[in-house]
């Protein structure tokens, strides 16, 4: 099957609504409409005004899809108390503004309406929308619709690569439309619900806007947890006078946009919970189950460290920040650090309501940490619109100046248009081919390229780029000519990766031509086993843009790894990933999350349990990450830290028996534990400084007089006691 895609979508998605409802999506899939009662410190119960229900089935144009797996729901009436809205962490942004009006800005991920698309393209550019060849109006959602591996077909020089794509591809499917159902068929009454739990009528509405953009808002699983976040969060506003509750439903929203499941979704919506609203580990567990509670509890640790980190401006270091990287993806499952992006994505596009000192210590912790992150998993839209928003907030004149020189310039059609040109020539020529994939480039990014190459905008030709993925080599070189005939080839700029790989391995033809309106074209043309080099082997993309630096395999292997969860996660969510024919017997190849030992699949499988272990050290209020090798205890790291200290050069004996450890906020009680990544370990002297260091300069006063005392006999005597 051949497809084509491209990072816009013309016609909405078929999972996304698109009637009109009493509250209108706007042109950013956001939705517009008046909040009503914006006094969330109220807690009485509406009951006046009823949930527009009626008729929300006929708002999704696609089939239902087939068997949800949920967790336990028993519990859900428990608990969830009215609790205040006194939360700590500062990320959770009391004081950001509503989402609801977001507009981002034109260029880049967040720029077109690109609902419920892949995060991550196993054969597209990074968000794509597509259509089967021969119909390209009739876009749809595609990244998996390639036929891969398929049994027989081997990829790259060991085949991994196939295997990883038919296993990650086929499995984790828990979104099944049979049980998929509209709200107003749902089997416990959500208007009872909305009664008993007092809503106001802005939780009522909040929901029916997410479900208009997203079916998964109508099951039964999610409407329980966005109903447990109305409770807890219920009072709490943020610096906008928003209802936080938004800020909860935004992060899911965004979380079901790039296909995840039930569960991520669930956990998206009480992400806060535990930090904000103190629901309980168990509470969450009960109610929801497992799968919930240990996604909810590991955002909440990745917010606790990402705190840390800004405080402590560590991302600064390019060396901690890329341990901070590494740990995060390491310690938590990956699904951990989706619904913590997603949550740091809202953050940023409502960022406007902070005083500015904030929206940069934001903005700069965003594009040092987790947007480097997105673009580890995959992530292209959000790491995309991440960039874009950081660089809005630090670099407000650049960003306007740029955006003012390319706003003529952006022209979605021209990219479709492409594809449809070169699909056609295609099919007239007889080569077959499995996805022509089109991206405009995002304004951070050409702000980057034009920094680093210095060049101006007219240098860079690749604003506008197509893909084109074939199944031979020679098909490559044949599509080439094609491309040249359909548009002037721009001298120079043909690239021959395949003859002349890079040194990373990375294979593909590179050719400019002008396109449609004289506007250069980048047309990049490869097979599929070269495509998924470039995604995922040594010369994945991730790693081209973080410059080749060098990693250990462990971050290779786990960077890896994390990617195929994430795309499990998501892409095959989507129905296209079903219809690619992959069934559920294909499983993964390890157990979720992790590689076991033996498994085939492991990126080296000599380096998974033997990585180094990252943790964070906080001696004397500042923070650090600190490398270690497997393995290493408390006491290495009490001794690593009591050799840095100057002030065991001064005092001569061992710092470390003066300081207390505390490792996650407990006392060690055997300093002989094992470190695990992401551990925080907190040395603290066992006095307070002051005393301490009065009582150590008394010490070395004694120490020194009873060195002369013991040296020096009679005369010393006689020295002290002279001096007394
Ligand atoms: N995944 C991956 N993609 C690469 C790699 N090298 C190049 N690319 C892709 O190829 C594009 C252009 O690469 P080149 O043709 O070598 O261009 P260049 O000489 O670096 O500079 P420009 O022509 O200005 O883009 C990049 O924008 C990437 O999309 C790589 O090592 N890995
Ligand atoms: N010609 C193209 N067609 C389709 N997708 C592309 C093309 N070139 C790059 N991409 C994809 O677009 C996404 C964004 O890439 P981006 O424009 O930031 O960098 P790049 O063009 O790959 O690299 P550089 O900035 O060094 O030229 C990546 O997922 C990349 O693989």
């Amino acid at each position: 099957m051949a497809v084509s895609t491209i990072a816009l979508y013309a016609s909405p998605p078929s999972s996304v609504c698109s009637t009109p409802h009493p509250c209108q999506i706007n042109a950013h899939g956001s939705c517009d409409f008046d909040m009503g009662s914006r006094s969330s410190s109220s807690s009485t119960a509406s009951t006046s005004q009823k949930p527009v229900m009626g008729g929300l089935s006929c708002l999704f144009s696609s089939p239902a899809p087939a068997a949800v797996k949920h967790a336990p729901l028993s519990g859900f009436s428990g608990g969830g108390e009215d609790h205040g809205g006194g939360r700590g962490d500062e990320l959770n942004l009391k004081e950001l503004g509503s989402s609801f009006s977001y507009s981002p800005s034109k260029f880049g991920g967040s720029s077109w309406k690109r609902d419920h698309h892949s995060p991550v393209s196993v054969f597209n550019g990074p968000v794509s929308c597509s259509s089967t060849v021969g119909s390209s109006s009739n876009l749809r959602s595609t990244a998996s619709s390639v036929r891969i591996g398929g049994g027989s077909e081997r990829v790259g020089t060991s085949g991994l690569f196939d295997g990883f794509v038919r296993n990650a591809l086929g499995s984790c499917l828990d979104y099944d439309s049979a049980s998929f159902k509209v709200a107003d068929e749902l089997t416990f009454n959500l208007e009872d619900t909305f009664m008993e739990g007092g809503f106001e009528p802005y939780a009522k509405k909040l929901l029916l806007g997410a479900q208009l953009r997203h079916k998964i808002f109508c099951e039964e699983f999610v409407i329980k947890a966005f109903c447990e976040a109305e409770k807890a969060h219920r009072g709490q506003v943020r610096a906008s006078g928003d209802p936080y509750l938004q800020h909860c439903l935004e992060t899911a929203v965004l979380l079901a946009l790039i296909g995840a499941n039930s569960t991520v979704v669930a956990a998206g919506l009480l992400h806060d919970t535990l930090d904000d609203a103190f629901l309980t580990y168990d509470y969450i567990f009960g109610t929801f189950g497992a799968g919930v509670a240990d996604l909810v509890e590991g955002v909440s640790k990745l917010s606790h460290l990402s705190k840390l980190a800004r405080e402590n401006n560590t991302a600064c270091k390019s060396v901690e920040a890329d341990r901070l990287h590494t740990m995060f993806l390491a310690m938590a499952d990956a699904r951990a650090v989706l619904i913590k992006l997603a949550d740091r994505l809202h953050n940023m596009m409502t960022l406007d309501a902070l005083p500015v000192a904030k929206q940069q210590r934001f903005a700069k912790e965003t594009l040092e940490i987790f947007a480097p992150l997105a673009n580890r998993l995959g992530i292209s839209s959000w790491k995309e619109q991440l960039e874009n928003l950081c660089f809005k907030h630090l670099n407000p004149d650049q960003h306007d100046e740029l955006s003012s020189k390319l706003v003529d310039s952006y022209d979605e059609a021209r990219i479709t248009s492409a594809i449809e040109k070169l699909e056609q020539a295609l099919k007239d020529e007889g080569i077959s081919y499995h996805v022509v994939s089109g991206r405009h480039k995002s304004l951070y990014s050409i702000y980057c390229k034009m920094l680093k190459k210095k060049l101006t905008i007219d240098d860079i030709h690749d604003i506008y780029g197509l893909r084109l993925i074939v199944d031979k080599e020679e098909d490559c070189y044949k599509a080439l000519t094609i491309v040249h005939q359909l548009w002037s080839e721009v001298p120079g700029k043909l690239k021959d990766y395949i003859r002349r790989p890079k040194f990373n391995g990375y294979q593909s033809l590179h050719t400019v031509v002008m396109g449609e309106g004289k506007v250069p074209l980048e047309v990049q043309i490869r097979t599929k086993d070269m495509h998924l080099q470039a995604e995922f082997g040594f010369a994945a993309h991730w790693r081209y843009k973080e410059d080749d630096c060098q990693h250990s395999s462990f971050v290779l292997q786990m960077v890896e790894w994390a990617r195929w969860v994430v795309t499990w996660q998501c892409e095959a969510m989507s129905k296209d990933s079903t219809s690619v024919g992959y069934g559920d017997s294909i499983k993964p190849p390890c157990k979720f999350p992790s590689h076991v030992d033996d498994c085939p699949y492991c990126y080296k499988p000599d380096c998974g349990q033997d990585g180094p272990v990252f943790v964070i050290m906080i001696e004397n209020d500042k923070m650090s990450v600190q490398e270690f090798r497997a393995n290493s205890t408390v006491m290495d790291l009490m001794e690593r830290a009591g050799r840095a200290s100057s002030r065991l050069m001064t005092y001569r004996f061992p710092l470390k028996e003066e300081l207390r450890p505390r490792l996650n906020h407990m006392p060690v009680s055997d300093p002989n534990c094992k470190l695990k990544m992401g551990d925080v370990v907190e040395l603290t002297p066992a006095i307070p400084d002051k005393s301490l260091t009065e009582y150590r300069e008394e010490i070395q006063r004694m120490y020194d007089r009873g060195l002369t005392v013991s040296g020096a006999g009679p005369t010393a005597s006689s020295m002290v006691g002279s001096r007394s």
